[in-house]
């Protein structure tokens, strides 16, 4: 206490001397004599507190405003524009070698980072931040303290996730809470970082603390996003719950039945538009706590707010965030076009001017970066950032129960072009979790640095924030189900599927159909065709959602191709997740081999009956 007296002023002392936690403490006058700041400035949970943040953000020039008021734009280094999965780093003692997950010794990358650190905000402010993961005063809730230099950072954090100053005051030497710092770095003449080789992530497990520098976008640096992530999940393998990379969102059944899934899919690879569409409800759109509670699987929103990816995002297919986007709500648009005050992004279904600010700085059309590559208007991953409560189909009792809400369902996909059907149902809970959760592969986005489009192994939607050994997170999830009286339904979808030509099968907002089917499957309100990989829609229910739900024909012919089964496709695919689990993951539980078995040994008798590629019309009524 005598330390931070020294290095914080009066007023922004008594803040922190309200708090009564030692180990904060402590922790803050380490970090704060490190870093070196000029000034520190500690929010509270008032709303001045947070003003001041927004305002520096301008004031600091991470931030410009546009035209509608309560709008602004934030841009990232051009080469700092997704997560840096190469420089994300789990510390463990002796670095010891985990499959798929990117470890160093512990000892090593604290010195490393303190390094890199040591003195970094000289001639900069500190903001010392309140949060909490999960509804306040719940079953859900983990505290959290950012430290940040970064206004814009601590400006989004204000927009995603519920202020914890109180709670940290209410839970005094009892909080449990996650520590991060931040720094951006030194910036160039647009206040983006600037020194991006020396960018890292290092997440000590063994603290419960992350640590990010020189960097800005905000998948590297919100410590409470992506960089809690790996802390929860460790939480919830050792606990015996589920931290996941899913939407919550409530599906409406018939005579107003309410029926709420979680859905796992990659980086933007659909959890965003599938959570905001417009006729059902949403409570999150990227992260979940899942929590057995008296034998039910009960589901809540780590977040409250949404980093959405904006590429696409048209009034046609998504009117809801469309009318948010132009309305004078908070919002900070970050890596997209501005001309005039006014925001653009690719796809939009509007005309882009010819010109403006980008992510690249001036931008002109035809402009070419160093690489020789065509810039686009805005960033693929070019993102919104914005609260939930402005949504008008948002389910707050959901968002704000502290009990959560009872899942039905849970889904998992991937961008597949060839292999899985665009909708089915898991057989049960152990079928589901091995061979729709854990055999997940998806082709990679530009969510993430290096080459797109590239099918890569991606369990359960999370291998890029996993942070313990995959055989014990699986063994967590198998185990779950016998926590619960009635477990959720497992689902897997694909809105990717391609014909020969590269053509969709799908079109967007097909999957407002299947969440339907789902709804009703949850229910046993409607049959289904068993086939060798889980359960499947019969035509004649399709054709009647997508009358209903979307007002259009659906044939015969569509949802022959689109449903059938194939085989081959599917074989090489077990044939693929059997060897990554045996020669490259080890130490999984043998439950997923026998499972996969039965698996292949279905298609392989279907196969010999109907041949390679099998038509639903054939196995209906089998
Ligand atoms: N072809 C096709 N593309 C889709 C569909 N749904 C979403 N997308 C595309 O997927 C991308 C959006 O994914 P999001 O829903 O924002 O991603 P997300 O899963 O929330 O991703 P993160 O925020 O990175 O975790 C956009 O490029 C969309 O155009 C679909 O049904 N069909
Ligand atoms: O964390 C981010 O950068 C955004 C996100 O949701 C993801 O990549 O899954
Ligand atoms: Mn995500």
């Amino acid at each position: 206490m005598e330390k931070l007296e020294k290095l914080l002023d009066r007023e922004q002392f008594e803040k922190i001397k309200a708090l009564n936690n030692p180990e904060l403490h402590e922790f803050l006058a380490e970090w704060i004599e490190w870093l070196e700041p000029d000034k520190v400035f500690v929010c509270t949970d008032s709303p001045e507190d947070e003003a001041y943040v927004k305002w520096k953000a301008l004031y600091y020039g991470e931030e410009k405003m546009l035209e509608t008021p309560n709008h602004t734009v934030h841009y990232d280094n051009y080469y700092d524009q997704a997560r840096d999965k190469a420089n994300t780093k789990l510390l463990v003692p002796g670095g010891k070698a985990i499959p798929f997950l990117n470890t160093k010794d512990r000892d090593e990358g604290l010195r490393e980072i303190r390094e890199l650190m040591k003195g970094v905000m000289k001639g900069k402010e500190l903001f010392v931040c309140f949060f909490v993961l999960g509804p306040r005063n719940s079953v859900f809730t983990i505290p959290a303290v950012q430290l940040t230099d970064s206004a814009y950072v601590a400006h989004s954090e204000f927009i995603l996730y519920r202020k914890g100053y109180e709670e940290f005051k209410r839970l005094g030497r009892n909080a449990r809470f996650f520590r991060f710092v931040h720094s951006e770095g030194e910036l160039d003449d647009r206040k983006t970082s600037k020194n991006l080789d020396k960018r890292r992530i290092y997440i000590d497990l063994l603290d419960e603390t992350v640590y990010s520098v020189n960097t800005q976008y905000g998948g590297n640096t919100i410590g409470l996003k992506k960089l809690a992530f790996r802390l929860t999940i460790q939480r919830a393998v050792r606990e015996g719950w589920l931290s996941e990379h899913m939407f919550l969102m409530r599906v409406n059944g018939p005579d107003g039945r309410k029926t709420y899934f979680t859905g796992a899919y990659p980086s933007m690879c659909g959890k965003t538009s599938t959570a905001m569409i417009s006729w059902e409800n949403i409570v999150g759109d990227d992260l979940s706590f899942i929590v057995p509670v008296n034998g039910v699987a009960r589901g809540a929103n780590v977040e409250k707010g949404v980093f959405g990816i904006i590429q696409g995002v048209n009034p046609e297919d998504d009117p809801i965030i469309w009318e948010i986007l132009h309305s004078p709500v908070e919002i900070i648009f970050s890596n997209v076009l501005v001309k005039d005050g006014k925001p653009y992004w690719n796809e939009m279904g509007v005309p882009i001017p010819d010109e403006g600010e980008n992510h690249s700085g001036k931008w002109w059309r035809g402009k070419k970066d160093a690489e020789g590559n065509e810039i686009p208007p805005s960033h693929k991953n070019a993102r919104f950032t914005v609260s939930l409560e402005h949504f008008p189909n948002v389910d707050m009792e959901a968002l704000e129960n502290p009990c959560g809400v009872e899942v039905g369902g849970m889904i998992f996909g991937g961008r597949d072009k060839d292999t899985w059907p665009p909708v089915r149902e898991a057989f049960n809970w152990r079928h589901g979790i091995v061979t729709m959760g854990a055999a997940l592969e998806s082709e990679t986005t530009a969510a993430t640095l290096g080459k797109e489009g590239v099918r890569a192994f991606n369990p359960m939607a999370i291998l890029d924030f996993m942070s313990v050994p995959l055989g014990e997170y699986l063994r967590n999830y198998l185990d779950f189900e016998k926590k619960l009286r009635k477990a959720p339904k497992i689902f897997a979808v694909n809105y990717f599927l391609r014909d020969e030509n590269g053509n969709w099968l799908n079109h967007k907002l097909d999957k407002g159909v299947w969440l339907k089917w789902m709804e009703l499957r949850v229910h046993g309100d409607v049959g289904a065709i068993e086939t060798p990989i889980g359960y499947i829609p019969k035509y004649a229910d399709l054709a009647r959602l997508f009358k209903e739900v979307l007002d259009k024909e659906y044939t015969r012919e569509e949802y022959e191709k689109q449903f059938t089964i194939r085989v081959p496709e599917l074989l090489a695919k077990i044939e693929r997740i059997e060897t990554i689990y045996r020669e490259k993951v080890g130490e999984v539980p043998e439950e997923l081999f026998q499972v996969l078995e039965e698996e292949r040994k279905r298609l392989l008798e279907a196969r010999e009956r109907y041949g390679d590629y099998i038509s639903p019309f054939a196995l209906e009524g089998k």
